[in-house]
């Protein structure tokens, strides 16, 4: 290490995406090592909407390693961050900036601490995937601080053991989670299907139904559903190999009525799943009672609206797929469809009186312009969607928190501008 070992602090930020599997992951054939028991696929969500952004530093004048998501102190004694961490120096490098006089070999990595602060733009443990961006930042975060030399489908296997579905966050486009066989898992990691560019039609509009925590993780609805469904084990031996192949097909084709059709009873499956489970676990729903079966309502009725609307064009319009919680993501196969899909969800899910238009749909403001919608006057003038037969149409204010308009986005980047570092540079502590 450098002579005045106490003076500096190397730091490195990254921001990374979420992703939303369109073929679902659920299931562990091995829980430490968390290696599926079944390939799946995911669209990673643009950045600028939805991110995970994480400052990672090293000093000597630290003494442990430290950890604070959100501004809140956090543990880094699970076993999900001592095995990330654990990889990671595995991998580390000599490092030099001779500018700043800092030179780290190979073997100081194991001594130096870090410190970690990390961001979500989102809420966190409410089934939008704040685990999937978290560990994926940061392990690129870490594999850059530490001058590691492993490609990005080399870092997903590590993002892996953080967060099964952290290691699609690598990539951005359209990316695979290829199972694997080696027992020991050097063979379960991401690879990108395509980037972000190749089907840029594409709108994503998310309902949040619930941003609360979930009352069933993911980790053991998983484990139970492993347990006691034999759906499960149906879905990952039958069903899946054969649809991965479909989505593959239809996302290198732009497909969208395969795919579509793929994502939907994908997801439906995925419930299905869950179901089957003993106890069953009903994620369309939300931890408290009184919510319960408002917000199982909404995403019927969100579900019931797209397949209708679907149905009267005569082929897909809008894909559905809802994870682990209540909060539907809709994929539009234009912008156009996109407007008419949010005039729809307007209009059946208006906000609350005292919700403003500008925080009820936030994202990418352009597909409500496109939609025609400027105020609140707009969306009362809004016509019943055509194909509702229901006179006069429901409409379920305030059943819906806000929408998020966004679309595929691009894999992890670093930022080499230091204000937006989450950490102080002289001292290593959050700002
Ligand atoms: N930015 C982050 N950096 C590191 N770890 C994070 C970060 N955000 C979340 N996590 C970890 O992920 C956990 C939440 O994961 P959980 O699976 O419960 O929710 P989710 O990922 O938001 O939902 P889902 O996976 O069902 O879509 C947190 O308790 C924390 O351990
Ligand atoms: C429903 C899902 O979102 C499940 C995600 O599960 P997690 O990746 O959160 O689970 P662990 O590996 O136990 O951390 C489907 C998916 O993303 O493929």
């Amino acid at each position: 290490m450098a002579e005045e070992s106490g003076k500096w602090v190397l730091m490195v930020t990254a921001q990374t995406p979420t992703n939303i599997a369109v073929i679902k992951y659920w299931g562990k054939r091995d829980e430490t090592l968390i290696l599926p028991v079944n390939d799946s696929i995911s669209v990673t969500l643009d950045p600028d909407h939805l991110c995970t952004t994480t400052t990672v530093a090293v000093s000597p004048s630290f003494d442990h390693d430290r950890m604070w998501l959100n501004a809140k102190e956090i543990s880094l004694s699970g076993g999900r961050f001592q095995n990330c961490l654990r990889e990671i120096r595995n991998r580390a490098c000599d490092f030099e900036d001779k500018e700043k006089g800092i030179k780290i070999e190979k073997k100081d990595w194991e001594k130096l601490h870090l410190h970690i602060a990390s961001y979500n733009n989102f809420p966190t443990a409410a089934g939008l995937a704040s685990s999937a961006a978290g560990f994926a930042c940061l392990v690129f975060a870490l594999a850059k601080l530490m001058n590691a030399k492993e490609d990005q489908s080399q870092l997903s296997a590590i993002a892996r053991q953080g967060s099964g579905s952290a290691c699609r966050s690598l990539f951005g486009g359209f990316v695979k989670w290829i199972m694997g066989k080696d027992e020991k898992g050097s063979d379960s990691l991401a690879v990108q299907l395509a980037d972000e560019e190749h089907w840029n039609d594409l709108v994503i509009v998310i309902a949040v139904v619930s941003s609360r925590q979930k009352e069933t993780s993911s980790t053991s609805g998983m484990r139970e559903s492993v347990e006691t469904s034999l759906l499960l084990q149906h879905r990952a031996k039958e069903v899946v190999p054969k649809r991965i192949v479909q989505m593959e097909e239809a996302i290198k084709n732009r497909d969208f009525s395969s795919f579509a059709q793929l994502t939907c009873a994908d997801s439906n499956q995925f419930h299905a799943v869950c179901l089957d489970t003993s106890p069953p676990i009903f994620y369309m729903n939300d931890t408290s009672h009184r919510q319960f079966s408002t917000n199982m309502e909404t995403c019927f009725r969100i579900i019931s609206c797209v397949e209708k609307w679907n149905r009267s064009e005569g082929s897909p319009q809008v894909a559905y797929t809802f994870d682990a919680g209540p909060n539907a993501v809709l994929i539009a196969r234009n912008k156009k469809v996109a407007a008419q899909l949010l005039q729809r969800l307007l209009f059946i899910f208006p906000p609350s009186s005292d919700t403003d238009l500008n925080s009820y749909v936030i994202g990418d403001k352009s597909i409500l312009h496109d939609a025609g919608i400027g105020g609140m006057k707009d969306v009362e003038a809004l016509p019943p969607p055509p194909e509702i037969n229901t006179v006069p149409a429901q409409k379920y204010q305030g059943d819906v928190s806000y929408f998020i308009c966004t679309r595929p986005g691009r894999g992890p980047v670093l930022f080499s501008d230091e204000s937006k570092a989450l950490l102080n540079p002289e001292t290593g502590l959050p700002k």
